[in-house]
């Protein structure tokens, strides 16, 4: 289904002041309960991947669950779950980070990646990028190289996606919110 960005960000709720006073927040959730908004942004990432050279797709608990697991069905890719702490059972690896709202840990399984492993990450939003540079750390400490990173959503204001073009890590995201 040919991608519409009107249409998706018609299906993009902002909250203000959620979860803390000052945060806009995207809540992403009405895509899902459209059945073709979550179509038109399944496709979009499976048009621009369906040809590339990416071994694994990774994602981000939990919004990036969603969309990441229909593309790597699609694609028949392996998925590999890099989770809140706590969640995944045997050894794992941790990164602590902050985000926008808060601070946390990530998780990753030991050996879930490997040197020459070519990873796509993904994740629902980028804003300051703290999530998705706790998630390339525990990916490329096992060997593996994040070849491109996709969002949904970018808040470019916050600076997260530039600091992952810093680091020569392409960005690929649907939509953006700027200056509100
Ligand atoms: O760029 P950052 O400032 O790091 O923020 C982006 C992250 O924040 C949200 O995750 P959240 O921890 O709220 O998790 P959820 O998906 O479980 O709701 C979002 O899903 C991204 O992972
Ligand atoms: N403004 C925001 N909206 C939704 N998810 C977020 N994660 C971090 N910042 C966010």
């Amino acid at each position: 289904m040919l991608y519409d960005d009107f249409y998706v960000k018609s299906l993009i709720r902002s909250v203000e002041d959620w979860p803390k006073p000052g945060i806009n927040f995207r809540d992403i959730t009405p895509i899902f309960s459209d059945p073709k908004g979550m179509r038109m942004v399944a496709d979009a990432y499976v048009h621009r991947y369906i040809a590339s050279d990416i071994t694994h797709i990774a994602c981000i608990d939990a919004r990036g669950f969603l969309i990441a697991a229909v593309l790597a069905y699609e694609l028949q890719k392996p998925l590999i779950l890099i989770r809140k702490k706590g969640k995944l059972p045997g050894k794992t690896i941790s990164q602590a980070y902050d985000l926008e709202y808060g601070s946390a840990e990530l998780e990753i399984q030991e050996n879930s990646v490997k040197a020459g492993d070519n990873v796509l990450l993904f994740d629902d939003l980028i804003a300051t990028g703290g999530t998705l540079l706790a998630a390339i750390e525990l990916l490329t400490s096992q060997g593996a190289e994040v070849k491109e990173v996709a969002a949904i959503i970018d808040l470019p204001d916050l600076g997260g996606s530039q600091k992952l073009q810093d680091r020569n890590i392409p960005v690929f995201n649907l939509c953006a919110y700027e200056g509100d």
